[in-house]
């Protein structure tokens, strides 16, 4: 057996020789990248490249590595390429554990300078504020639908979406004696509680469920208080020593959440892009209908539709649509200038890379 791995294991430590010294090639050259960035003041985190980036690797890859393990492998080496460039602070609805964090490291890899905030209007107002260079919010869950904090803050803000991430979403029941022997409360956010519903009704119908102000804060409660279990990822769990009752208690097994990527950035065209616009139309007959066509008229898919009501003002609702393609394409920048002429009121929210999960 010994024999066997020796000359195996030689190999693994010849190929790592080189993948080191290429990785280090590699840092050098994004090192000079960081220099001619600096003399201009351009912006070090470009979305769009490593959007390429990422679905080049994927669409060369040999195998047998997966895809998926490729490019996760990639988006770190890049993560800490760009830190060395310089290191990118992001605000995110925290406390550290939650699905926001996950989120963050998806999208930019783990040298990155995470800023928890206490609640999305807080994240909104540190990437205003310039506190962080950019933010992370949720804005759509598979199970439960819009965000609406998320969407409600979209139209007041300066900041644009700059891209975005989408992450599979468990929750597991947890409790500090991984059991529910005395426990008399269920926290968690009141939409992990939602996405968990029907398994709470047929399992623990009688245990009181407390909405509190994240799955983590909800696991940072039950490490306190043996009377509490909490629904959170496993993530969370573990940083607050919590035992599993029971993993994967979500209703649909394909629950997911979609987050954007805020900032002051306008993402420039990666080749698979995505364009978010707000619309509010006169309160009229045919009206909406009316609005769309310029979609039509260009060729332009949408890919979501999304109706807020407005709650002052003189019109009913905002519609969030989210299109195919970047504005700096020729039909979509033809559609939205006749959506814009023609809307009550418009926004654009920004142009970015498809997510690639
Ligand atoms: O190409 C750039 O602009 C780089 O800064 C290099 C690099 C990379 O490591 O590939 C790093 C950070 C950017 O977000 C994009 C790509």
């Amino acid at each position: 057996m010994t024999d066997k791995l020796k000359p195996l294991r030689e190999k693994i430590d010849a190929i790592d020789a080189q993948i080191l010294t290429l990785l280090n090639e590699r840092a050098k050259v994004a090192q000079e990248v960081g220099h001619v960035k600096a003399e201009t003041n351009a912006p070090v985190f470009r979305p769009e490249r490593e959007a390429q980036v990422l679905r080049g690797v994927a669409e060369r890859n040999p195998g047998p590595m997966v895809s998926f393990d490729v490019q996760t492998i990639f988006r770190e080496i890049m993560s800490a390429c760009r830190a060395l460039e310089k290191r990118v602070t992001v605000a995110y609805l925290g406390p550290a554990g939650t699905f926001s964090e996950q989120a963050v490291y998806q999208q930019f890899g783990t040298a990155v300078e995470g800023l928890p905030c206490a609640s999305i209007d807080e994240v909104f107002r540190a990437t205003e504020a310039g506190t962080a260079e950019f933010g992370v919010v949720p804005v759509e869950n598979s199970s439960e639908g819009a965000i609406n904090r998320t969407l409600d803050l979209m139209l007041q803000t300066t900041l644009l979406i700059s891209g975005e991430v989408a992450i599979p979403v468990h929750h597991s029941l947890m409790s500090k004696t991984g059991s529910m022997d005395g426990v008399k409360v269920i926290c968690a956010h009141s939409q992990a509680l939602a996405q968990c519903q029907v398994w709470l009704n047929q399992n623990y119908p009688n245990i009181e469920r407390r909405a509190v102000a994240s799955n983590a804060e909800a696991a940072r409660m039950a490490g306190d208080d043996p009377a509490m279990a909490a629904i959170a990822s496993e993530i969370a769990g573990t940083r607050y020593k919590l035992g599993v009752v029971k993993p994967h208690i979500q209703d649909d097994p394909h629950n997911r959440t979609r987050f954007a990527i805020i900032g002051q950035l306008q993402t420039l065209p990666s080749g698979k892009d995505q364009t978010s616009i707000v619309l509010a139309v006169p309160n009229k007959a045919g009206a909406v209908y009316q609005l769309l066509a310029p979609l039509a008229k260009h060729g332009v898919s949408m890919t979501r539709f999304e109706s807020r009501p407005a709650r002052m003002g003189t019109w009913e609702y905002y519609f969030y649509v989210d299109v195919e393609g970047h504005i700096h394409n020729e039909s979509v920048a033809k559609a939205m200038a006749e959506l814009k002429d023609e809307a009550a009121f418009f926004k654009l929210l920004g142009s970015y890379p498809v997510s690639l999960t």
